[in-house]
């Protein structure tokens, strides 16, 4: 009787599936994504997504099914939350129904049959028979969050390429053409992006003071309170009161290499740690600076989260007061120690837009006395990574252009680096330019000449940037 009923199940999905053999092999690739009616979507409704689909599937015998699986591995159907292996039978109480197990199949590698390792199959007693089309109802839990996008956002325009993780903050930055989605967007991430609570959208250009993002909520809860790791590093903060940005991870990461234990840090923009606090938890000695409060409490409050407040002092100042009264002391206490190079010494300077402007700080650093304390000898000279944005074609010269004339000098062999940190928008890019700081900056004063010029240059880029603003 069981052998009958078996025989006539087979009959029949072996009648359907020549039916459909046909139509498999005309299918497109269209088939696993979200019914084409969801797009230009705006409120969104999770129903829509539904769509049946037709899937090839293997029907194997409980007891087998561990054999077949690696036969079949790369031919699953793996989508979000859709497990490709199923009960299909359960043995009954007599237990002459045998447990069998179904295997979902991709329909776009899987069209027949004779796509599937057929003789090993065969030789586990898995037939054509075994093979078989039924249908599924995807819906919106089986797409990830890209793919709804994909699916809903304009098809001509770009869609939505990239968003910053902050603790449980979604941080977006939408082209205006993306605007009229930015609900359906935050539905969708809160519900996609593990761990996500809230979602931001970018609200203006940071060209405040404090360089904190000016965010609009669009999505989940206005909690900005957030804990996040760099690095395996734990900072913690109020994101919409201080500046972050995990686009500089490696950038952080590459400078906390440069450092070893004993050597010193001053980092004049410091913001709410991600040089200092890694830095201090090398055992380097440094002196970490922001002129923003908020980003001072949360410097203070991750240098002590992280044990490490016992290497960093901490500064809430304008940079070149900090470079001035504070840096400078400690350069030349440092120096009347010990003038021989045993560690190094590096002050770092991001703040990309301005940084450049405080480099005129170094020259004539050391006024004639203290010059004359150090005379002939070679100091511990300090490693300056600053930090700017270039426009233009060959950003990297210009970057290299910028700091020479920001410092009124040409940088000579004391040049280190100049590196590419990442690109901020079409022909701009970030650079830090390392170099070091000699006897020649520190001892003279810029020329009243270059300090005029070098204002009248700033004042004509000033100028050309408000023209930009002006003309978008
Ligand atoms: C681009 S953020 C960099 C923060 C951190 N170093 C990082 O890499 O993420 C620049 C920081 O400089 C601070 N800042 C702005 N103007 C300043 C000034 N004149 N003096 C000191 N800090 C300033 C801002 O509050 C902000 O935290």
């Amino acid at each position: 009787m069981v052998v009958l009923r078996r025989l006539t199940w087979a009959h029949d999905l072996l009648q359907q599936f020549k039916r459909q053999r046909h139509y498999w092999r005309n299918m497109d690739s269209s088939l696993l994504e979200p019914p084409a009616s969801v797009r230009g979507m705006l409120e969104l409704q999770r129903d829509a997504f539904k769509k049946p689909v037709q899937l090839p599937r293997l029907r194997v015998p409980e007891t087998d099914s561990n054999k077949v699986l690696p036969l079949v591995k790369k031919l699953l159907l793996k989508m979000e939350r859709l497990r490709p292996v199923r009960v299909l039978e359960k043995s009954n109480e007599d237990g002459d129904v045998a447990p069998m197990r179904e295997i979902l199949l991709h329909p776009l590698a899987v069209k027949s049959w004779d796509c599937l390792p057929t003789t090993e199959l065969l030789k586990l007693k898995v037939e054509p028979s075994n093979f078989y089309y039924n249908e599924l109802v995807l819906n919106y839990d089986n797409w990830r969050a890209d793919e709804i996008f994909k699916s809903v956002l304009p098809a001509g325009d770009e869609g939505l390429t990239s968003y910053s993780r902050i603790g449980h903050i979604v941080h977006l930055n939408l082209r205006d053409h993306l605007l009229p989605y930015k609900t359906l967007i935050g539905q969708v991430l809160l519900d996609k992006v593990p761990g996500c609570r809230t979602v931001v959208n970018k609200a203006a250009t940071i060209d405040n003071t404090y360089r904190n993002f000016q965010l609009e909520l669009i999505c989940g809860e206005a909690q900005y309170q957030v804990e996040t790791k760099e690095n395996g590093v734990l900072f913690e903060f109020d994101f919409s009161r201080v500046y972050w940005n995990p686009r500089l991870s490696t950038e952080h990461e590459r400078i906390t290499k440069m450092l070893n234990a004993n050597d010193v840090l001053y980092d004049v923009f410091a913001g709410v740690g991600p040089f200092s606090v890694p830095a201090a938890r090398k055992k380097c000695w440094v002196l970490a600076n922001d002129l923003n409060p908020e980003s001072f409490k949360w410097l203070q409050h991750n240098g002590k989260r992280n044990k490490c407040l016992t290497h960093m002092k901490t500064f809430n100042k304008d940079g070149r007061q900090f470079l001035l009264e504070d840096v400078k002391p400690d350069l030349l206490k440092r120096w009347k120690e010990k003038t021989t190079a045993d560690y190094s010494i590096h002050i770092t300077m991001n703040l990309p837009a301005m940084a450049v402007e405080f480099l005129d700080a170094f020259r004539g650093f050391l006024n004639e006395e203290e010059a004359k304390d150090f005379l002939n000898q070679q100091l511990n000279y300090p490693t300056v990574h600053v930090y700017c944005f270039a426009k233009g074609e060959d950003t990297k010269t210009l970057a290299r252009a910028l700091v020479e004339d920001n410092l009124g000098l040409s940088l000579t062999d004391n040049l280190e680096d100049i590196n590419f940190v990442r690109n901020v928008a079409p022909n701009k890019d970030m650079y830090r330019v390392s170099f070091r700081l000699t006897n020649e900056i520190l001892t003279t004063p810029i020329a009243k000449k270059t300090a005029e010029e070098i204002q009248r240059k700033r004042a004509a880029s000033e100028l050309e940037e408000d023209s930009n603003i002006a003309n978008k």
